[in-house]
């Protein structure tokens, strides 16, 4: 099917794609708040003190670009976000370090791609741990946004509401997937996938590589206390389950990966 691209209202085009993809969504028909378009990505630009970045790693409240979606789409390339932020303020400073280095993983995770092809969707190296046998469906509380996690169904539910999710909280929900659920990466990556808005090959499946250990040196993994930090204890607040992630790394990093 070949979809009516011409330019009308959000809300227009948000009824005509409601009725043009009729029986291929669940529930009420939403578009995300992120809006699409040159224009657009300017003002997102303009938005952005990248003197502000230091607190980049804070998911509630932390002041990071949200450029992902047009960089993906290649409205704005990396170059010209790196020479907009310049021409601002200035080439110094350790956010602006920061910030030129992010994009440069970008980059980075790019030129790998060129160079693997579609190798980057099977295991790039050997897991630095014992594998355990790996889920190869999404189970259906994850699916649902229904874990009983605050923290990761919130972040769910936030990435299928607008196509967006904070770094940090992209690391959580993939560590949890992979080493709590035993669910291989490659189905985190289909879902991310599936309903990013900056959905990319490469940042997308090196990254869940990379929590995995199949691309890194070490599986990445967290405590409660980092989720607390970083959300200034938001989502613990709310939360009534039996937390997996209120241990110690030793002893996280013993159960489960068996190296304590
Ligand atoms: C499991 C997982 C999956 C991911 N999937 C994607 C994806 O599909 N597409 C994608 O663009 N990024 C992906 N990332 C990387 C990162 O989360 C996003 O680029 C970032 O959150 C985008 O938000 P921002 O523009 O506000 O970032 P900012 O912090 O403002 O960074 C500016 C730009 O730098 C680049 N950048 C920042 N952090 C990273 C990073 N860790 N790796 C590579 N580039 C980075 C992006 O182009 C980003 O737009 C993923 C990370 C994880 C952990």
């Amino acid at each position: 099917m070949k979809l009516d691209v011409t330019r009308r209202s959000r809300e227009a085009m948000r009824a005509y794609l409601a009725e043009a993809l009729d029986g291929c969504y669940e529930g009420e028909p939403t578009i995300s708040p992120i809006e699409g378009g040159r224009a657009a990505a300017e003002r997102q630009l303009s938005n952005f003190d990248v003197r502000r970045y230091a607190s980049r790693n804070h998911v509630t409240r932390g002041h990071v670009s949200r450029m992902s979606p047009y960089i993906r789409h290649g409205v704005m390339t990396l170059r010209e976000v790196r020479d907009a932020v310049f021409a601002r303020f200035g080439r110094v400073g350790e956010s602006i370090y920061k910030f030129v280095f992010e994009l440069a993983w970008h980059q980075f995770w790019q030129e790998v791609y060129a160079g693997l092809g579609d190798e980057i969707y099977a295991d790039i190296e050997d897991y630095k741990f014992p594998p355990p046998v790996w889920q190869e469906t999404l189970p259906d509380d994850v699916a649902r946004a229904e874990t009983g996690l605050v923290c990761m169904d919130e972040a769910l539910r936030e990435l299928y509401a607008t196509g967006y999710l904070h770094n940090h909280a992209r690391m959580w929900f993939a560590a949890y997937l992979i080493h709590h659920r035993r669910v291989h990466w490659s189905v985190g990556e289909r879902l991310f996938f599936a309903h990013l808005l900056d959905g990319n090959p490469p940042p997308n499946a090196l990254s869940w590589q990379w929590v995995a250990s199949t691309f890194s040196s070490k599986p990445y993994y967290f405590n409660r206390q980092n989720i607390e930090k970083y959300t200034d204890g938001t989502w613990c607040r709310q939360c009534t389950a039996a937390c997996p992630f209120d241990q110690t790394y030793d002893a996280l990093a013993g159960q489960l990966f068996g190296n304590a």
